[in-house]
């Protein structure tokens, strides 16, 4: 298995073939009680806008946030986006890919609020055309969240799927995916043609780290955890990973780290 840091530094060593794929919570940044408790470190948006302007843009947030809320996280930075697990996209030439929403969505949406609300300690995540159910709070309702979540997901009738992740159950379109939204990145400019990198923490980016280093890139699981992976490489946690990345985004191109 290759090391970060080798990785990282192809990207300083070669920008104008780099493209760079990052998932937010758990990598970029630390994992937090609820998800709006989530710390963005002040310094962290304008970084990511000096590694894009190196890498000439080639750099997506792909992520099971919505665009709006990594917007908000970001600001005032708008960057090509991959939102509610790629069922969501914002091109870099500023063009979306909307995500539909249907009545029978909203309905199931409706019900499952009020029950998650007699869940005490669960936390109910509307995300527009996803939710979140989120049991952090309180692991010991792991099994009700997944049968809520199980019989919500028949009640779509198909058009929404589970996706399981860190101490939260989804519920995603079923055209979502973050390995399809890699596909479309790397379809087009500035992306296109470069040697993909993906980043990220957990089930949901185990289809990017797929299809990216299947296009001849590399990728990168956070965390010390030991679930298996398809990423080429492993680093601790989100600090680790600022700190790399910000000593990318600030040397010369040329310069490795030796
Ligand atoms: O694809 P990501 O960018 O990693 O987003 C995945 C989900 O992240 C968020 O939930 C997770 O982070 C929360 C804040 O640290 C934490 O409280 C929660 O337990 C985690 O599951 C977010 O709330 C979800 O909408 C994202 O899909």
């Amino acid at each position: 298995m290759a090391a970060a840091v080798e990785i990282l530094s192809m990207i300083e060593r070669e920008p104008g073939r780099s493209a760079l794929y990052l998932d937010i919570d758990g990598t970029l940044l630390d994992i937090a009680p609820t998800p709006e408790a989530i710390v963005v470190p002040p310094e962290l948006p304008n970084q990511l806008a000096e590694l894009a302007a190196k890498l000439d843009g080639a750099v997506a947030l792909v992520t099971g946030r919505s665009i709006a809320r990594v917007d908000a996280l970001l600001q005032p930075h708008l960057f090509p986006v991959a939102g509610l697990h790629g069922a969501e996209m914002r091109l870099p030439d500023g063009r979306f890919i909307e995500a539909t929403v249907s009545a029978d969505f909203l309905a199931v949406k409706e019900e499952l609020h009020a029950r998650a609300e007699s869940l005490e300690g669960v936390v109910f995540e509307d995300k527009g055309a996803a939710i979140a159910l989120h049991y952090r709070l309180a692991p010991y309702r792991k099994a009700e969240v997944d049968a809520l979540m199980e019989e919500a997901a028949v009640s779509t009738g198909g058009g929404w799927i589970l996706q399981q992740g860190k101490m939260v159950v989804e519920l995603k379109p079923v055209q979502s995916g973050k390995g399809r939204a890699l596909e479309e990145f790397m379809s087009i400019a500035p992306f296109r043609g470069r040697r993909p990198i993906a980043i990220g923490d957990d089930l949901t980016d185990e289809g990017m780290f797929a299809v990216a280093t299947a296009a001849g890139g590399a990728a990168i699981r956070i965390g010390d955890d030991a679930a298996p992976t398809a990423a080429s490489a492993r680093l601790g946690s989100p600090t680790e990973l600022r700190r790399l990345l910000a000593s990318v985004a600030c040397r010369p191109p040329g310069n490795g780290h030796g």
